[in-house]
């Protein structure tokens, strides 16, 4: 058999597989991409080993020619990034936690993120995938169910845990008194078991006519998190549900958008045997920009590839809530390490004796990572699962420093910039990471409301930084002072003493002059600043537009 023939061969076993045992499943072509490299990898393994038997000559002369090349055409830069990747070898990556936040289930796509996780070039003990699920949205169980009942073709049963030991108790779309939205129990449902530590080849069986015999069919593990909600008590967004999510110990936490997925298989891989040392953040790219409609659905190229990119330079780029790797747990008190270690170790520390109180749910909460062995050899023991639950009960960070200065900071409409700024605060670095082949994909945004609306929350936020503890004029000396400007986001005019009192007057002036329209108009602020948002919309379009279309009536009698 060919590579080629090897390749479609793959795909096709691993389609019609799926396709037979859950019925619906319609793969999209990205899925495929990332399904096809596990499908071949041991196939070219083999390949790969007879061919290097067959030329070692040329190997050796091609190797000579290039280590001359290299040595006469040094590059001191990356001397240190070859001795890493030299070092570092596919079997000493990291473990990576992948959390998928989600909230909204009509409008965030279930499935993409997750399917692309499974498939994800890494090695599949040391990925686990935790979907995180706010909205109490039947539709997340059920496409997880299939997600995991369609991938998992081998494992033959999934355990479920909730809160109160019993099987779920009635379904959020038909909600019980106990179970709506909004309130119901803590959930950790594990829907895909931790992989063997061996590859593990299918059954000819498994694919019909093609056979898995020589594929690794192994899967990550894919776990349902979902936040335990009571009338009363906060559950701080995506925040809180991040920092509950947080209950195992991969060295590294990949966050992702229900709305993102991966697009470059390898991404993960890549940035992991050369760079350990910090925490990277993507850019988000668009999947379809309608050129139609370009005004609302913008690459914002300027801000990623401009900005944020200009910001490594600086001690890097701001955390933008998705696609960020960070760096978690580090053993030693944060304190000691603050200088030396990557982004997030401070944040995510949870030894630490000042954060004793947070500690006790989430050292707990450890256990669960050892639940992944406890539970192939059948081990699980109650108290165990029950410790794992407390961590995302709605309790868990009251009196905590979980969301004051550990972990997702609370509080704000947009946790990220927050969470982000906190770490330069303490003097660490991130990193903007271009891949060649985006590392992530973003499908596009909505539709203009919500697009205002998210711009809104963006810009209210850095109003709320600057009148805020958190202005980063404020920040400790640790924080590089052009990353403080970065941080204020705000344009300067060459600020003369005419500009100032310009500016003064006309500040006062409106100020003057809203006291007085609302005092005249007898109305109440809110309403006044309703019409004042009313003003600025038609004042920047529709009146706008108005003037154009009566000069040109007036003129050509258009
Ligand atoms: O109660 C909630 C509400 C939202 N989310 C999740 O939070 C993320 C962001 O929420 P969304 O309303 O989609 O905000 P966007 O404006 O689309 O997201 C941008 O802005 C957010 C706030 O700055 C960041 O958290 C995101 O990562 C960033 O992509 C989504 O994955 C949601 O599923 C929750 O987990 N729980
Ligand atoms: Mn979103």
């Amino acid at each position: 058999m060919t590579v080629d023939e090897g390749d479609r061969a793959g795909i096709h076993a691993r389609r019609s597989s799926w396709g037979r045992k859950s019925g619906s499943w319609e793969m999209s072509p990205e899925f495929l991409a990332l399904a096809r490299p596990r499908a071949q990898r041991l196939r070219r393994q083999g390949d790969e080993r007879q061919s290097h038997g067959r030329y070692p000559p040329i190997i050796m002369v091609v190797l000579g020619l290039f280590i001359t090349w290299r040595i006469c055409h040094p590059n001191n830069d990356a001397v240190w990034l070859w001795g890493m990747s030299v070092k570092n070898s596919k079997s000493d990556l990291p473990a990576i936690d992948m959390f998928v936040s989600r909230a909204d289930p009509e409008k965030e796509p279930p499935l993409v993120t997750s399917n692309t996780i499974l498939a994800a070039e890494y090695p599949v003990e040391k990925l686990v995938c935790y979907v995180s699920d706010d909205g109490g949205g039947l539709l997340t169980f059920e496409a997880m169910t299939e997600a995991a009942s369609f991938a998992n073709l081998w494992v033959p049963s999934c355990p479920t845990w909730m809160a109160d030991g019993t099987h779920w108790p009635g379904t959020w779309l038909s909600p019980s008194a106990e179970h709506s939205k909004g309130d119901h129990a803590g959930i950790i449902q594990v829907m895909l078991k931790p992989p063997s530590d061996v590859p593990l080849c299918g059954t000819s069986d498994d694919s019909g006519v093609m056979g898995l015999t020589d594929v690794d069919i192994r899967l990550p593990m894919l776990v349902c998190v979902s936040r335990e909600k009571c009338p009363g008590y906060d559950h701080n967004k995506k925040a809180g549900a991040m920092n509950s999510a947080i209950i195992s110990n991969g060295a590294f936490i990949l966050n992702l958008d229900c709305d993102h997925y991966i697009y470059n298989s390898e991404a993960m891989c890549e940035v992991l045997t050369r760079m350990i040392v910090t925490d990277v953040q993507f850019p988000q790219r668009f999947e379809f920009i309608d050129p139609s409609n370009s005004l609302r659905q913008s690459r914002n190229t300027v801000f990623f590839d401009g900005n944020m990119r200009a910001l490594n330079g600086l001690q890097g780029p701001v955390y933008v809530g998705t696609g960020c790797l960070f760096r978690q747990g580090s053993p030693d008190p944060p304190r000691a390490k603050e200088h030396s270690a990557g982004f997030c170790s401070c944040c995510f520390g949870r030894k630490h004796k000042r954060f004793i109180r947070a500690n006790e749910a989430h050292a707990r909460a450890e256990d669960v990572w050892e639940l992944k062995s406890a539970h192939i050899e059948g081990r699980v023991s109650r108290p165990t699962v029950a410790e794992a639950i407390n961590v995302v009960s709605c309790w868990y960070e009251d009196k905590t420093e979980w969301g004051q200065r550990v972990g997702w900071i609370y509080g704000s409409v947009t946790e990220d910039v927050i969470t982000g700024y906190q770490m330069h605060n303490r003097g660490w670095q991130s990193i903007y990471c271009l891949t060649k082949r985006d590392a992530f994909r973003w499908t596009a945004p909505i539709n203009l409301t919500d697009r205002l609306h998210q711009i809104l929350r963006w810009a209210t936020v850095s109003v709320e930084l600057f009148f805020s503890r958190k202005n980063a004029f404020l920040a400790s000396s640790r924080m590089k002072v052009l990353q403080r400007i970065a941080y204020l986001n705000f344009i300067v005019q060459t600020l003369n003493v005419t500009f100032s009192i310009y500016l003064l007057t006309v500040t006062v002036t409106l100020c003057a002059l809203a006291v007085l329209e609302i005092k005249w108009s007898r109305i109440e602020l809110e309403e006044w600043w309703r019409n004042e948002q009313f003003w600025l919309i038609g004042g920047t379009n529709a009146h706008l537009a108005a003037v154009f279309q009566g000069i040109l009536k007036v003129v050509v009698g258009v």
